[in-house]
């Protein structure tokens, strides 16, 4: 007899959501951060995932331009529905989330415009923000260059102030100055806020940021002394293609001198460089923003791949139980729960760090508006240090979620391979995350050489105060051990970095250790912060002890991987470490039944997951057969190319065989 077995699958899950200790709706609040959060969200979800144009399944399918072009269709279509509905900043930023296809509109609106708000002057603002709000203009972020990204005080790109003619003349003086990278720069953006040396009175004062228009607002074409385009297709098909980043360069380009961004610093009318008093590190202030929201898109693309694989693994069965009886879900086994259950304590407890950062970035920007500097350097360590760790690991983790799946995770339809291809350049773009921890050590480095002059190290830093204690003491609270781990090893460097010739040199030759440092450091952060959340008051039954189990499980998994650290720093003793392991396993045991409903509380529609293996009724086997008859190649039942190919080869075969 036939077994149905995709009905078998669907029942599944519902076995699976019926044996969940919690209740998921209070859950879908814990991870949204509200009820209006759940409901906004489940609304624009929705609304996309009904909009004809902004299907998706078949992206990876459509060649470069198509896709591009689909791409302007989606943001006009997009602006369109924001502008009908009257919907608000929240709403149209979740609609574009859930449209998931990354454009020239993440640059206009997530760097461009800050660009302007945060170095501009209230008269540049009233100027051109009024004209980006309605899309009149669209604007890039022209920083990185052919030669430099990381290292931006070494951008060659140049502004001349012409007292003359009361204008600077942007000139891209070698191939190497040339932009390389923005994106929405290639095809879309009619105006960029280009990086280069300011040079007045013959005086080179360094990197500041210039509103400069590109194309005509007529008909599109490039204004005369500005080449640009695309530069070229990028990793993976679909994925980070359907963005037009682009090349730039000028030959003395004029703009008037009040396209100068003049709120750190400014040129008067003779040509006079005056600086403002505010520190100009605040040149950096788009990037921290992209970074903080960077975070959050960590949380956002793991749980899209640890629901994936969740799911999946509950459907999924392979090889027999001992006694003949029906197949083991891949789920049960302890090797998978192992692989895939810190991934999802990965994504809630960077969901919660995500958030806490969130309100570090609102609080130093309100400061800043009063003159209040003080928290600057908090706010660049956290959002480098949290961007730096978050993006690589679910970078790695999109990755495995790929293995957990099997054959079928290599596949197009089970959304994996885009989301990893379109995800893995967050390890670069905004900083590359070497660069950022580094940025991180040097601050740490700072932080300890402090410490003897009585300076109590503040904000996140401020356990590096306990110093006394935490270099003696065994711990036995886990947090301790994460404290000791961090600071021994941020010791350690400054002492040796101490015995070099010069302190550079010393950094430069314990980099590698400085780089896990900071790591030890940034996942303290990210242990307290998951602390702090669930030692909030959380509604809902169950909800609270849920999210106890995952940031013990995130802070263990954590531990054990690094055990060498903790080991070697003295933080922890080897029974220790083993104690935690033993401990991981009893965890694991008890995330197992709610496994799926966690995942289930991140309320992603399929539309947004892309994934035949993610579907929420688990009903993959038919939706997998389905997918496969929609490639271009199954258009035809015998493929192009046969007549030229395949065919005289046979035939040439077969006259061999009857010589
Ligand atoms: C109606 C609404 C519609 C809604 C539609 C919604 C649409 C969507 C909206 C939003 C989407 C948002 C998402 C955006 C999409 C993102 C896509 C990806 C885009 C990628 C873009 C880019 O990549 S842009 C380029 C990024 N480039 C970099 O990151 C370069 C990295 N390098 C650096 O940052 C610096 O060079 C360096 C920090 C590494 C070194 O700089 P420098 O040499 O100048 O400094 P020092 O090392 O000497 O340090 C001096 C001193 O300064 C301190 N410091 C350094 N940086 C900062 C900082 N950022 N802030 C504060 N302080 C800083 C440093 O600690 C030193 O301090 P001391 O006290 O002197 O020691
Ligand atoms: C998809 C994508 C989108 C982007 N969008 C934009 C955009 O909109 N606007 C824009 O201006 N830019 C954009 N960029 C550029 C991006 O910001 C840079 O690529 C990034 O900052 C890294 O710089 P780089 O390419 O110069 O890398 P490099 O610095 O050349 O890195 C190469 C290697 O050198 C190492 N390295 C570099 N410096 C050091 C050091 N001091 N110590 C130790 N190791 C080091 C790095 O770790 C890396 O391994 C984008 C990039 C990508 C991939």
């Amino acid at each position: 007899m036939a077994v149905d077995h995709a009905a078998a699958e669907v029942d599944h899950l519902a076995a699976e959501r019926a044996a969940a200790r919690f209740d998921v709706e209070a859950m879908k609040i814990a991870w949204a951060g509200s009820r209006h959060a759940v409901d906004v969200a489940d609304r624009m979800a929705r609304l996309v995932a009904s909009d004809p144009v902004f299907r998706k399944d078949n992206r990876t399918m459509l060649s470069r331009k198509d896709l591009f072009k689909d791409t302007l269709r989606k943001a006009a279509h997009a602006w369109k529905r924001i502008v009908e509905l009257r919907l608000t900043e929240e709403e149209a930023s979740l609609l574009r989330q859930y449209v998931d296809q990354p454009g020239y509109v993440d640059l206009h609106w997530g760097m461009f415009v800050p660009a302007i708000k945060g170095q501009g002057t209230e008269e540049q603002q009233k100027k051109w923000l009024p004209l980006a709000y309605k899309f009149q203009i669209i604007g890039c972020y022209a920083q990185t260059e052919l030669g430099h990204g990381s290292n931006v005080q070494g951008l060659e790109t140049t502004a001349t102030f012409d007292p003359m003619t009361d204008e600077f003349v942007i000139h891209s003086p070698t191939l190497t100055s040339s932009k390389w990278w923005p994106g929405g720069l290639g095809k879309a953006s009619t105006h960029a806020v280009v990086y280069a040396r300011l040079i007045t009175e013959g005086k080179d004062y360094g990197i500041h940021g210039f509103i400069v228009q590109l194309r005509s607002l007529e008909d599109h074409s490039p204004l005369p002394g500005v080449t640009l385009g695309d530069i070229g297709g990028k990793f993976g098909s679909g994925a980070y293609n359907s963005m037009d980043n682009g090349v730039l360069r000028f030959d003395h380009v004029r703009i008037p001198r009040d396209q100068m961004l003049m709120r750190l610093s400014q040129v008067t009318r003779e040509g006079k460089y005056v600086q403002s008093d505010v520190p100009k590190q605040l040149l950096y202030g788009t990037m921290v923003y992209v970074r903080q929201s960077i975070v959050a898109d960590a949380s956002k693309a793991l749980s899209r791949a640890v629901c994936i694989a969740v799911r999946y693994s509950a459907i999924r069965k392979q090889f027999g139980s001992q006694d003949g009886g029906p197949e083991t879900q891949v789920l049960n086994y302890r090797t998978q729960q192992s692989r895939l259950f810190p991934l999802l304590a990965s994504a809630y407890a960077f969901r919660f760090v995500g958030d806490w950062l969130n309100w570090l970035y609102t609080d130093v920007t309100q400061k800043l508006e009063v003159k209040d500097y003080s928290t600057l350097q908090e706010a660049h360590a956290c959002t480098a240090g949290l961007k730096a760790v978050t993006t690589s690991a679910t970078a790695d983790a999109i990755e495995e979620c790929r293995k957990l799946c099997g054959g079928h995770g290599y596949l197009n339809s089970s959304g994996l391979p885009e989301l990893f291809a379109v995800y893995v350049p967050a390890c670069t773009y905004e900083g590359d995350n070497v660069v950022l921890l580094l940025q991180v050590a040097r601050i740490l480095m700072k932080t300890v050489s402090q410490l003897t002059s009585g300076k109590q190290p503040v904000g996140t830093m401020a356990y590096m105060g306990k110093v006394q204690h935490l270099m003696q003491s065994k711990c036995a609270v886990k947090t301790e051990a994460f404290e000791a781990r961090a600071l021994r090893m941020a010791v350690n460097c400054a002492q040796n970095i101490g015995q070099a010739s010069n302190q550079e040199e010393g950094f430069y030759e314990r980099s590698p250790d400085l780089l896990e440092a900071a790591v030890a450091h940034i996942q303290l952060i990210i242990v307290t912060k998951f602390i702090e959340k669930v030692h909030q008051d959380i509604p809902g039954h169950g909800v609270k002890e849920q999210l106890q189990n995952l940031c013990n499980v995130y802070a263990l998994y954590t531990l054990h991987k690094h055990l060498g650290d903790f080991l070697a720093t003295g933080s922890l003793t080897p029974k220790q470490g083993a104690l935690a392991n033993e401990q991981l396993g009893k965890l694991y045991a008890q995330v197992r039944p709610n496994a799926v409903a966690l995942v289930d509380a991140f309320n992603y529609t399929d539309h947004y997951l892309g994934s035949v293996l993610g579907r929420y009724d688990g009903n993959v086997y038919p939706a997998l057969y389905e997918e496969a008859w929609k490639d271009p190649l199954n258009e035809t039942v015998v493929p192009e190319g046969y007549h030229e190919y395949l065919r005289p080869l046979l035939k040439q075969q077969l006259k061999l065989s009857r010589l």
